[in-house]
């Protein structure tokens, strides 16, 4: 089989081959407690891009997961998945319908494989309409701080209106306006930063239109991989203030934001803006996200008010984000990996 390009939403696709079958049972030398015990290894099946493969297979986390008895292999997208394999876990970040379907067939006959993650809620992440909606809905607000979403407005076609229903909604500017869709391509990523009312007319709707929240150019990237958290400083807009808002100054488009983000951990900044959010609020976030999303492998763009101490926003929701910049991914993953494996072997033998 070979994936279809620019299917539903003119989705990113880079497909890479491997023609690998696998006997039906892998053994391979797992080093237990200073002796050596041959145990199943755990297979984990992977149709990722060329790009992801770079950053993500790199060779400390192939090396590492070997020594742990995890034996990465590449789908063949040439052959049908349930002839390849066997595989304990498939691990994916694909686009395209065929490729959904493909996978959710695939969830159906093979009951006992663990699909990372399933296609319909990585899905729900795609659309900037939905995204957050789990986030606005938990309301999480408790004595370690507050957590929302930017209020916002889904514009899906008729520029000339916006300045209208911005209006109407009473959103305050300035407005970050996000593709509607959120698929992975360049497109997807590119934002525009609005100051000015009626300079809203020239957005190009299918968007999503969301307060700009100062939070003194810091963000935290929340990473999550099932039970685990890990949060990185990275640097972000800079505020706005109300003299630029003064100036009417119109529209800014940045092609990438987030990609150009450098880290901020070993910067000398306020701490007042760079302290990490509190340990129990996010525990708390990302165990009720894992449920309401359905997904054990994504990461959460948040930002603090700034002036505030406990007021923070989630602004986005990546499925599979970049674990390559994330301390300590490889034992985190790896051990992920080998949690998932062991407990359904548990099941079986239970
Ligand atoms: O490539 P990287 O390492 O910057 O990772 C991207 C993520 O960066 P992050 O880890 O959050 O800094 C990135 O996060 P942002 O949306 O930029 O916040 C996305 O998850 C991106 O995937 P996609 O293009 O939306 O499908 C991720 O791209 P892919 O690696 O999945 O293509
Ligand atoms: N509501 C907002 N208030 C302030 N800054 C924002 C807001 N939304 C996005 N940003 C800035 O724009 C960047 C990119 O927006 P984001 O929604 O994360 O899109 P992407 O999916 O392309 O990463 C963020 O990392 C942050 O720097
Ligand atoms: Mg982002
Ligand atoms: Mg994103």
């Amino acid at each position: 089989m070979r994936l279809r390009e620019n299917d539903d939403v003119g989705e990113k696709e880079e497909v890479v081959e491997n023609d690998v079958t696998l006997a039906q049972n892998q053994w391979c030398p797992v080093v237990n407690a200073g002796f050596s015990s041959p145990k199943r290894a755990v297979v984990v099946g992977y149709a990722l891009t060329t790009k992801k493969i770079k950053s993500f297979l790199q060779p400390k986390l192939e090396g590492l997961a070997r020594n742990k008895g995890i034996l990465f292999v590449a789908i063949d997208h040439t052959r049908p998945l349930s002839d390849q394999g066997p595989f304990d876990i498939v691990l994916h970040k694909l686009s395209g319908k065929e490729w959904r379907q493909v996978l959710e067939d695939y969830r159906q006959s093979h009951p006992e494989v663990t699909v990372l993650d399933p296609p319909d809620a990585i899905q729900h992440l795609r659309n900037r309409q939905y995204m957050l909606q789990a986030v606005a809905d938990m309301n999480l607000s408790d004595s370690y701080g507050i957590v929302g979403v930017p209020r916002q407005l889904v514009i899906k076609r008729d520029a000339f209106a916006i300045p209208e229903l911005v209006n109407k909604a009473g959103l305050t500017l300035p407005l970050v306006a996000k593709p509607l869709v959120a698929d992975g391509s360049a497109k997807s990523h590119a934002l525009s930063l609005a100051y000015e009312q009626f300079s809203l007319q020239k957005l190009e709707p299918p968007l999503v239109l969301q307060e700009f929240v100062n939070h003194g150019g810091v963000l935290f990237k929340v990473y999550i991989v099932g039970d685990a958290i890990k949060v990185v400083r990275r640097f972000s807009l800079p505020d706005v203030s109300k003299w630029e808002l003064s100036k009417d100054a119109g529209i800014y488009n940045f092609p990438r934001v987030s990609c150009a983000a450098a880290s901020a951990d070993d910067a000398d900044l306020d701490p007042t803006i760079a302290e990490l959010p509190p340990r129990p609020l996010l525990e708390k976030l990302a165990k009720e996200l894992r449920w309401r999303l359905g997904l054990r492998l994504f990461n959460l763009d948040i930002i603090r008010e700034y002036g505030t101490r406990d007021h923070f926003y989630v602004i986005d929701i990546n499925y599979f984000p970049g674990y390559g910049k994330m301390p300590e991914y490889e034992h985190i993953f790896t051990d992920f990996l080998l949690s998932l494996g062991q407990g359904k072997y548990k099941k079986r033998s239970g």
